[in-house]
């Protein structure tokens, strides 16, 4: 029989489908040192936020085959080492949405009425009225950073209250945020204008500290946040600054940098401040909720089965993804590649399967295709299992077409995406050994390896360009690894593709697009 290993504190309606097909072994609290210890022995591993799944963990477990996230967030899990080791890691992605959007709206509430410390005060025999007089939230700009699944649904209730709805989400399309009733505008003038901001971003590189001094600066002295995400998009320091200095009114946090919440100054600022333990997903329906979701995953991929929403592993049959596995990544690359250099916010993306790859079971290369394009605003979080269903959300209308009589490759993809910074288009194809080439961009042939850091600039195709390009980049430290041109006409517009060995400093676009003849530079990282 398999056997189980529940690390955090699960409800019994998950352990109980466990045993239906597995020992189930609960060990909360273990040290990373015990769970390295013991995880070689499990076939699956069932976690909270609580364990941290390292590489480390991850190489012990010489039998693990699952990892399954009672929740959302898969940051404490290196999903990366994970798929390197052919290990499923399985989330619940919906679970706990309303759980999480109803502890920030209470939060929002219980800080503009000082509810927990009148609380505290009535309790130790006190009836104090005046220290407590507090704020309504009826006809309040509410700013929400990510309308996704939690900050959507904190917007239909924050509606109903009366409040105005401002939404910065670069991932969502104007219709979409229509739709909930919320106006997208940019991360400033949302800064300026809300008296509540709550935040619903996964974090990543770009939303690590996105609240800090000079963001908070911009705030009113009256707003109040509210983060129900994840620690470490704020940076903590510096709101404790704002709050003490009376820069901003006070803030609600439920996630902190590190947890569980050491010394820290934001202990120390009274009835401005609420903290709570992570109790976003804390309730008993939505615990039932992500303990049925992921133990039932967990039981089907013991049972050899495919799992629903697999974080790393695509949900399609072995056979097929066997033999659509390089085309697979070419789709994800192009669709990574195209959705940045379209801008953020995708209305329209159209997958051209061509060649050999004009057949209906080519279909999972548009699933791909999508996953890689909204890679940059879910990360790990979006697969192939969620990728139709997240574009949908986002409003972003696809087009799938074929054409078999393209014979330029056996078979090649085009993607052509229309977003913020207009349309584009990126054709690749796989060469020699499978490799990944582009071959193709907005029109222009060229044959280039993607690499991790690139430049395209669209310029006339005139002499001396490439060397004041050159000489540019050198001049802000910039490593070329490798540089090709791709023209239709002599002499007329051209793209040149560019690897670089480093993401390009800021500041350098808008140099780049002021050298005689580039009309336009993109960046992308892969
Ligand atoms: N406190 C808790 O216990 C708790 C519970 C559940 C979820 N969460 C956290 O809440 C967050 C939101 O969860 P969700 O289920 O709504 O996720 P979601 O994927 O449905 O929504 C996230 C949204 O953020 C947007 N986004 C990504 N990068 C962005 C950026 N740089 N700027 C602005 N928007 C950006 C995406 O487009 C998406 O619409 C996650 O961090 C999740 O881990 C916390
Ligand atoms: O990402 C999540 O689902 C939340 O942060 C909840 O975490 P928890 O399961 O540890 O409560």
């Amino acid at each position: 029989m398999s056997k189980v290993l529940v690390s955090d504190p699960i409800d019994q309606a998950g352990i109980d489908i466990l045993s239906q097909v597995a020992t189930v072994d609960i060990k909360t609290g273990l040290k990373p040192a015990e769970l390295i210890e013991i995880i070689g022995d499990y076939d699956a591993l069932m976690i909270r936020s609580g364990t941290r799944v390292t590489e480390e963990i991850i190489e012990a477990g010489t039998q693990l085959k699952i990892i399954g996230r009672a929740g959302v967030g898969v940051d404490n899990v290196d999903v990366p080492a994970a798929t390197r080791k052919g290990i499923v890691v399985v989330n619940s992605p919906e679970g706990n949405t309303i759980a999480a959007a109803e502890h920030a709206l209470a939060m929002m509430l219980a800080l503009s009425r000082h509810i927990p410390d009148a609380n505290v005060s009535v309790k130790s025999g006190e009836w104090d009225r005046k220290t407590f007089v507090g704020a309504e939230v009826y006809k309040k700009t509410l700013g929400i950073v990510g309308l996704g699944k939690i900050g959507s649904h904190v917007a239909s209730v924050a509606k109903a209250m009366g409040m105005k709805l401002l939404a910065y989400d670069p991932f969502i399309s104007n219709e979409r945020a229509e739709q909930i009733g919320c106006q997208l505008v940019e991360l400033d003038l949302l800064f300026q204008q809300a008296d509540y901001i709550t935040l619903h971003i996964p974090k990543t590189p770009e939303t690590t500290h996105l609240i800090n001094a000079a963001t908070l600066a911009k705030m009113k002295p009256t707003t109040r946040i509210i983060n129900c995400a994840r620690g470490g998009i704020i940076d903590e320091a510096a709101l404790a600054a704002a709050i003490k200095e009376g820069k901003i009114a006070g803030a609600a946090l439920d996630v902190f940098e590190s947890e569980p919440l050491g010394e820290s100054e934001l202990r120390s600022l009274g009835k401005d401040i609420i903290l709570t333990p992570h109790l976003g997903a804390s309730t008993t329906e939505a615990q039932v909720n992500v303990a049925i979701d992921v133990a039932e995953q967990i039981r089907d991929v013991l049972l050899g089965l495919p799992a629903r929403s697999a974080v790393n592993i695509p949900g399609l049959g072995p056979d097929v993804l066997e033999e659509l596995k390089p085309y697979m990544q070419l789709a994800e690359t192009l669709g990574n590649l195209v959705g940045q250099l379209a801008g953020g916010r995708v209305e329209t993306l159209t997958v051209r399967l061509q060649g050999e790859l004009a057949t209906n079971k080519s279909q999972p290369l548009v699933v791909a295709s999508l996953k890689g394009l909204l890679y940059q605003a879910l990360r790990e979080r979006v697969n192939y299992v969620n990728a139709n269903i997240e574009a949908k959300e986002r409003g972003i209308r696809v087009i799938e077409t074929r054409d078999a009589s393209v014979r330029d490759y056996a078979g090649s993809l085009r993607l052509e995406a229309t977003g913020t910074l207009g349309t584009h288009s990126v054709t690749g194809a796989l060469l020699g050994e499978k490799e990944i080439h582009l071959t193709d961009v907005d029109g222009f042939p060229i044959n280039v390896p993607p690499s991790k850091h690139m430049l395209f600039t669209l310029h006339r195709d005139m002499p001396g360009i490439i060397g004041k390009l050159g000489s540019l980049l050198g001049s802000f430290n910039v490593n070329i690894a490798s540089m090709q041109v791709g023209r239709k006409i002599v002499r007329g517009d051209a793209v040149m593709a560019l690897s670089i060995d480093d993401p390009l400093p800021d500041g350098i676009l808008a140099e780049i697009t002021k050298v005689p003849g580039i009309r336009d530079a993109y960046t992308v990282t892969l």
